[in-house]
Formats: structure tokens, sequence, C-alpha cells
């Protein structure tokens, strides 16, 4: 085991459970009084009702910390501090070095994952929404593969239902070769726009377009061809967008309204035949428990509508049904908006009353905030028209690209392309994913690629400077050392720092709370920071220089390495 902080978690814990006589939060953590700091006296001292002080004083007797470390003292009301030797933080870089996953064991218990996110409409622009679950979880995706997860990603997009009738009569009226070029070009919302204006403005081609959708649903042929050029249009112009972000989604990942279709009726029937159903105002309903409107009365999920049409709520039961019973998921993601929190609760409340939705199965809403203009309000317009969201990226890669100009005049034209995609997309991201989720935030393209502060350039310049260090000295890091002296207080930090690597991708896997992440590789970077400048590398003697130069690869490695876990590139020069 690598990771320090469980180490010293679990001999606690052990000490604890022997003055307890039971199972015992040690409540480890990183301190600045000492290396790190075990807190549990104090809770346990409220259920035991004595002394915290004399608690502490029995769990450091009972623990087994010989060696690992070097003092164990107790302080203020009963917080156990403890200094590790330098000797255990020697050994344990020694480990990590050689080892590709830097030290963090895969999952023990890997299972299958369904990651439901981007989720974007057909003929409906991208939104910023759909930026944001784009980029969370494609770093969920790659964290939770990385671990050793089977991940089925599912891109529910929006490619059903009656406005799909306005659409393909508008698609009529253009041409198709018109419609096509339009949708392709990415000129999503245009066409929408002028398919809604005529539906709410023209009596004939509302009949026409409600006629349309009947003949959909129903399967006419002509109709399907139109509805597939429509959607397939679409989706090419998405893909344009995924590669632009250089995110894992594929055209087989699609997972779309469309292809539950033929479920929904059996998702009907199945919660009919389980009694769950009740009739409301001529709507087919479930009620799950637990949710009240403003009235105080319950909840509907509207099933089936009292015209026989299916909606978003029939579909998502179809979604949870197929992710357990089909694909056997046992953790089922939902990365979407906020505002879509209730309907995914009340989702997950009728999955239990089912039956399908059992331990150890679970399913998370991964919900998140919405991205702002610099008015504050919702980035959806700037003078009138819509952001669209490939023309942001854009706008982050040719800034990058100047920056990059600027910062590095001696790059070839290519490395230089190369690093202002890296930077653009890497700033775009890294804003997104530094920001607590459930938090909104301003999309502020000046502070995402400043090159100071808790940003993807930073944290990449950080990065790409080691790189320098081992480039211009002609050196091969050194990946299979037998010893590591850490002896200096930055050591110490730094060493201390890529150790606890692990613990926090642990976390996130768990909490999907990727600022965490986020926040640990700034930490590091600042670690690193401290370090260079208080201890020499280059002009150190023997064993010193040694390792200093694994603590400052190790840094590179973990910066990578997290940074790639964001689906951010961290270029070696720039
Ligand atoms: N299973 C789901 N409901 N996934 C999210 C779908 C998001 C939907 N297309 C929207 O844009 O709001």
């Amino acid at each position: 085991m690598t990771d320090l902080e469980g180490l010293l978690r679990q001999r606690m814990a052990a000490a604890f459970a022997t003055v307890a006589g039971e199972p015992v939060d040690p409540a480890v953590r990183r301190s600045q009084l000492a290396d790190f700091q075990s807190d549990g006296a104090l809770a346990l001292s409220r259920k035991l009702s004595s002394n915290p002080r004399a608690i502490a004083e029995r769990v450091v007797a009972a623990a087994q910390l010989d060696d690992v470390c070097e003092r164990v003292e107790i302080s203020g009301p009963g917080f156990i501090n403890l200094t590790v030797t330098d000797a255990v933080l020697g050994q344990l870089l020694v480990e990590v070095c050689a080892d590709d996953r830097l030290g963090v064991a895969a999952s023990a218990a890997p299972e299958t994952i369904t990651i439901d996110y981007s989720a974007p409409n057909a003929a409906k622009e991208m939104h910023v929404g759909h930026l944001r679950s784009t980029i969370i979880g494609d770093a969920a995706v790659r964290l939770l593969e990385w671990q050793g997860n089977t991940v089925i990603r599912q891109n529910h997009i929006g490619e059903w239902g009656t406005p799909f009738g306005m659409l393909i009569e508008h698609l009529l009226d253009i041409g198709e070769t018109e419609a096509a070029h339009e949708l392709s070009v990415g000129d999503l919302n245009g066409f929408y726009q002028a398919a809604r204006r005529k539906f709410d403005a023209d009596e004939a081609f509302k009949d026409r377009a409600r006629q349309r959708v009947v003949a959909l649903q129903s399967g006419d042929p002509t109709t399907r061809r139109l509805w597939e050029t429509l959607v397939g249009e679409s989706k090419k112009y998405f893909a344009t967008v995924y590669a632009r972000l250089g995110v894992r989604l594929t055209d087989d990942d699609y997972d779309g309204e469309s292809f539950y279709n033929d479920q929904l009726q059996s998702v009907v029937d199945e919660l009919d035949s389980l009694g769950l159903l009740r009739l409301s105002d001529g709507a087919k309903c479930v009620f799950p428990p637990g949710f009240t409107g403003r009235d105080g009365n319950p909840l509907p999920l509207i099933v089936q509508k009292s015209d026989g049409g299916f909606g978003y709520a029939a579909t998502d039961l179809a979604t949870i049904r197929r992710r357990i019973k089909v694909l056997h998921a046992t953790r089922l993601l939902y990365v979407v908006g906020l505002p879509q929190r209730q309907h995914f609760e009340m989702i997950y409340e009728a999955a239990r009353e089912a039956g399908w939705l059992v331990p150890p199965v679970r399913a998370e809403h991964v919900g998140h905030g919405s991205i702002l203009g610099s008015d504050g309000k919702m980035l959806r317009t700037r003078a009138g028209v819509s952001v669209k969201l490939v023309d942001l990226l854009d706008e982050a890669v040719t800034r990058a690209a100047a920056v990059a100009a600027e910062k590095n005049p001696a790059l070839g034209e290519d490395q230089r392309a190369a690093v202002a995609r890296a930077v653009g997309l890497g700033a775009v991201k890294y804003a997104d994913l530094s920001t607590d989720r459930i938090k909104d935030y301003v999309f502020d393209l000046d502070r995402m690629l400043a090159f100071d502060g808790n940003t993807a350039p930073y944290l990449q310049y950080a990065r790409a400077r080691i790189c320098s260090i081992f480039r211009r000295a002609g050196i091969t890091p050194d990946r299979e050392a037998k010893q590591i002296a850490v002896a200096a207080p930055a050591e110490r930090a730094l060493a201390i720092a890529l150790l606890a690597f692990g613990n926090v991708v642990h976390d996130v896997a768990a909490t999907l709370e990727f600022h965490r992440l986020a926040q640990y590789l700034y930490s590091l970077a600042s670690a690193f920071t401290t370090f260079y400048e208080q201890c020499p590398v280059l002009k150190a003697d023997g064993e010193t220089r040694a390792s200093r130069l694994v603590l400052c690869d190790l840094t590179a490695r973990t910066l990578q390495l997290g940074l790639g876990l964001l689906g951010i590139d961290s270029p070696d020069e720039m």
C-alpha cells in the first residue's frame, strides 16, 4: 500500500477498535502541526462520556506505529499528532516510482457502470449545459475506467417526440438538401426556430406537423427516412463538437430516446401489473412516495398521457430498467443539470418500488450547475444570437495560441498548434471541473487561460517546466530507484502530497467531485514550487540529487496522470 494516509488510518483504526471494543472512525487528516492528525478521540469521548485526552492516551498506547511514525504526540483536548519517518516516505516513494499507476490500486471490486451524459437534442443547438455534462461525463468515463470498471457510455440524445413532426415538415418545405446543409454546418437553432415559427403561426402547418408525428410513431417508411436524415445530420454535427473537445464519445455510444420507443408499452404493462399505476386526469401515473407539489398533493410521474403518448419520464423508466436488467450495471450515473434533479429522484424511487433498483445497484444523479456569462445570467446568447459551443472552444484555442507564441516563440508551428489546443481546451475543461459541480460558474476565458492560479495552463506549465529540467540536463528519469531520501521540510511536504494521490482518486471515484482532484493537483504543483525554490536539484550531490530528481519526475507524472483523468493533455514543452 502506497497510500500513506490510508496506512495511518488503518493503524489508528485498529488502536481505536481495541480501546472502544467496536469500530471507530479515527478521523485521520493532514495537519499543520504534524504530518497528520487523528481526531477520533473527541467523538469517542462524547460517546463514552469520558475524558478525550485519557482516551487518546489509551489509543496511543495501543497503536502500532513504530515502523511508520517518528513522533506521536497528544495535543489540545485530545488530538493525536503523527509525524511519519523520513524512511517510510522514502520507501513508499520507491514503490510509487516503479509503478505506472503511481501506486493507485485498481478497484478491488470493479463493476459495470453506465454513464448517461452529453445528451443534446437533435436538430437543436447543443447548449453550454450539454457542454458541462459532456466534460464531467468524459472525466467520469476516464476515471472509472482507469479504476478497472467496465464503463458503458450512453449518449441519451433527444431525437424522438412531438417536435419531430414540425421539424420533418420544415425539412420538406425547404428541401432535403438545404436542410441537410443547414444541420451539418451546425445551424441547428436556425433550423429549429424556423420550424417553430411556422408551427406557431400557421394552422395548416401545425396540422401537417401533428399528422407527421403520428406517421413517425406508426413507422411510416418515408417519414422514418426523413427523420433519419434529420437525426443523422445532427449526429454529424455533434461528432465535430466531440472531436473538437477530444472527448471519448463515438457514434456507437448513442442511446437516444427513439431506441426506447419499443420498450415503453412494456414498461407501462410491468408497472401496471405491479399495481403502481394510477389514473390522474386520464393519464397513467406513478406516484413515488415522498414527492409532493407546492399544493401538498403527491407529485405524479406521467408514464402515459391520456392520448396514449409517452413522455420523458416513461423513457427514463425504460433507461433505468434496461441498464439494470439488460446491461447489468450496478452503478448508474446520469450526468444532467440540477433542474432535472427531482425528475431523476422520482425515477429512482419508482424504480425502487418496481423492484428494479435494489442494492447493491444504485443510481446517482450527477447534477451540475450552469455556466454563466459575464453578466451573471445563463450563458445563452450574445447580442441576441445564441452562443455556439464550437465558437467558444475555437476562441479558447485561438487565444491560447497567442499566449503560446508569446511565451515560447521558439516552438515550431505544429507544436505551437498542439500546445494551443491542449491549453485552450484544457483551460475550458479545467475551469468546469475545478468548480464544485453543483455550483454555477462564469465563463471567463481570461481567467481560464491565466498562467497563475488554479487553472489548467498553470498545471500544464508546471509539468512542462519539470520536463525541461530533464531535457536541458539530458537526463532520463530513473524509474527504478532503490532508495529515495527525503529530509528537508519542503521535500517531506512534496513527498506527502505525492503519496496522497491514490486517496484523492478513490474519493473522487466515489463522489464524482472532480474539483477535489483539481484542488489536489493545484496543491501538488504549489508544493513542488516551494520544494524547487528551497531545494537545489541539479546542483545537489549524489543521493540527494538522485532523490530530488525522482521527486521532480513523480510530480510531473502525477500532474500528467491527474490531468489525463480529467480529459486534459499536458504537452512536454510549452
Ligand atoms: N436520461 C436522460 N434523461 N438523460 C439526459 C437527457 C437530457 C435532455 N436531452 C436535455 O437536453 O435536457
